[in-house]
């Protein structure tokens, strides 16, 4: 096992969704880089070894403010599950509650806080390749969970005050993956389950990032560490990638073989698909009061599937010193592994 490092006062830090999938990979590195660390969470995962634990909503400020007590950095994560699909909750969370996440930021003293943002706020679901920072915000996201983290990154962007002693910074990663992921791969799985896994959307070429979760750790941390008043990265959002774009079909067969299952191989036109997913979501919409069903192939999902975006993580290279720290390949031999119990015939 490891050995952590004792904690500096100086490295007093809070991570607000420290239970989830990435909140507990990035909490795991802070302890190992000698951060003492206080997790937020409106549910707790399994407790670990020196970590203070504070359970609470954070849009509730009195809630947060003793996780805060004596932090000087504060790294929100938390974020209902896209898959949720409930809007309201979408907005409660991620705009107001992120409000109250500033305000008890101001409150506590905290001096620096470092968003978890997407790369998904400026895609339209048409293609993006090699997208930089500058893309504009989309003005029509691919579904509302997106447009709520749009705004979520221009609350703290904007709220980053030198003058205040108060300074910002977001990340924006996309197609998070590894172990204890309870999102990719276990939808991916199901749906591979049922038997729905059999067709590639269009002719398979499109390239997409899909990011280890380790990478997007160090981006934050690197983020965190070089976020300081002289420093041009205040204010400012970053793509962290593995910056080894991978074509969305590849990226799922290897997942899927490693796994057991068979890879898809029937194509389709994306146009095709696309029309269906909508002609689909629109049933469900209608027949809602009568029946309730999910399709498996929303409009955002074939989106995600069948189109180009990928970003170039350049400017976290030149600010932040950015290097991507698992390769791809390494990433989804450990992911695979991860997983025994989704294996074909577990
Ligand atoms: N997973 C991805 O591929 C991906 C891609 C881009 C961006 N992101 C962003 O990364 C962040 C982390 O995502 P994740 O995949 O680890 O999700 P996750 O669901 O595993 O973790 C989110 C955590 O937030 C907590 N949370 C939710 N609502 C809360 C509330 N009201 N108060 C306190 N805690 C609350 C949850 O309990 C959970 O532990 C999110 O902001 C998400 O938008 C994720
Ligand atoms: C239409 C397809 C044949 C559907 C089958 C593939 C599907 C299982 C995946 C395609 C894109 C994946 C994806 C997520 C879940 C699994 C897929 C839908 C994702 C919604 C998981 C949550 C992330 O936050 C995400 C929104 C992201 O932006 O990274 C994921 C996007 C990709």
């Amino acid at each position: 096992m490891a050995t952590r490092i004792r904690p500096q006062s100086n490295k007093r830090c809070a991570v607000i969704g420290g239970s989830g999938f990435l909140g507990r990979h990035l909490v795991e590195k802070l302890l190992d880089r000698g951060y003492s660390v206080s997790v937020f969470d409106i549910r707790q995962s399994s407790e670990l070894p020196g970590v203070s634990f504070h359970q609470g909503d954070l849009c509730d400020q009195q809630a947060l403010l003793p996780a805060l007590k004596d932090v000087s950095l504060v790294f929100h994560c938390a974020s209902p599950a896209p898959a949720s699909d409930d809007r309201a909750l979408f907005e409660r969370v991620n705009i107001q509650g992120t409000q109250t996440v500033l305000r008890a930021c101001m409150e506590a003293g905290v001096q620096k806080l470092v968003l978890t943002s997407s790369a998904s706020v400026v895609f339209e679901g048409t293609d993006i390749k090699n997208g930089r920072e500058d893309l504009p915000y989309a003005k029509k996201p691919i579904d509302y969970y997106t447009q709520t983290k749009i705004v979520q990154e221009k609350l703290v962007l904007e709220a980053c005050d030198k003058q205040k002693g108060f300074l910002t910074v977001a990340i924006r990663p996309h197609g998070i993956f590894g172990p204890g992921d309870p999102q990719l791969v276990p939808i991916l799985v199901d749906t591979a389950r049922r038997g729905k896994m059999k067709v590639i959307i269009g002719d398979g070429s499109n390239l997409v990032d899909f990011t280890f979760v380790e990478n997007v750790v160090h981006g934050h941390i690197l983020a965190a560490e070089r976020l300081r008043p002289d420093s041009p990265i205040c204010g400012k959002p970053y793509h962290i990638t593995n910056d080894e774009p991978v074509r969305f079909w590849d990226f799922m067969s290897e997942v899927l073989v490693g796994l057991g299952y068979a890879a898809p191989r029937y194509h389709l036109p994306y146009a095709l698909v696309y029309g269906l997913a909508l002609l689909l979501w629109l049933l469900s919409l209608i027949l809602r009061p009568l029946i309730s069903f999910k399709p498996t192939f929303t409009p955002m999902r074939v989106a995600l599937a069948g189109t180009h975006h990928y970003y170039s993580c350049e400017r976290a290279k030149e600010d932040l010193g950015y290097k991507p720290v698992v390769s791809l390949k390494e990433g989804i031999e450990r992911t695979v592994k991860s997983y025994p119990h989704l294996r074909h015939g577990a």
